[in-house]
């Protein structure tokens, strides 16, 4: 059976948490404890093939054994690239993430596989009436980086996640990368620790 790797990276609070647990589980619930790094497991049948998905959580704190971007890089398979539509700095860093995995990942590899494992995502929609980064200035980078470029809210936007997700991680396994598999990160957690980490914060309205 197939493992896909993906890595879910962008400045703290952009809400990669909050994507990870609406694909994962359906709900938005606001706050999430980000104290350390994981890794979630999911089985997905894609195209009627079976995949193991490992899902990488980084923690934007500094915490135990915290693998570095570059480490995060080298193990991932494919990439989902937050920022935070309300939030212009988040979207520099982002940008500073797509180059380096183009750099690092791809090699500066101009093929058409290349490009479907990158995915940039511009998420809280929601707040577009607080928006700092124009929905053409991500276009604009994603066809810069050669990413994938989308725009949603893990608020409100359910299917719109599924759909990335289930989207990143078919293009991924097509990648057909039979790469060496290097460290990876630290840390993983089953769906409970997930359910408990989701549940053991105090809620925060949006
Ligand atoms: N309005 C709105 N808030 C969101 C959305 N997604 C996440 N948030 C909120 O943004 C805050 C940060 O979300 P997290 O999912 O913890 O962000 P993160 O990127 O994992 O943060 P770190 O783990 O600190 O790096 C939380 O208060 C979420 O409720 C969204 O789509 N809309």
């Amino acid at each position: 059976m197939n493992d896909i790797k993906v890595a879910v990276l962008g400045s703290e609070g952009v809400g990669k948490s909050a994507l990870i647990v609406r694909f994962l589980t359906r709900r938005f619930i606001g706050e999430y404890a980000s104290s350390s790094e994981c890794i979630y497991r999911k089985r997905m049948s894609i195209d009627g093939r079976q995949l193991n998905l490992e899902l990488y959580d980084p923690c934007s704190q500094p915490c135990e054994g915290k693998s570095t971007l570059n480490e995060q890089i080298h193990w991932a398979d494919g990439f989902v690239v937050v920022y935070d539509i309300s939030d212009r700095s988040s979207f520099l860093t982002a940008k500073a993430i797509v180059h380096l995995i183009r750099e690092l990942h791809l090699g500066g590899s101009k093929s058409r596989d290349a490009d479907s494992v990158i995915f940039l995502v511009g998420n809280k929609q929601d707040l577009c009436h607080m928006r700092e980064v124009d929905r053409e200035e991500g276009q604009k980078l994603a066809s810069e980086g050669r990413c994938q470029f989308y725009e949603l809210s893990a608020a409100e936007h359910y299917q719109e996640v599924v759909l990335m997700f289930s989207k990143i991680v078919r293009n991924a396994s097509l990648g057909g990368k039979a790469k060496e598999r290097r460290r990876r990160p630290s840390g993983s957690k089953s769906m409970a620790k997930l359910i408990n980490n989701v549940f053991g914060k105090r809620r925060k309205s949006v």
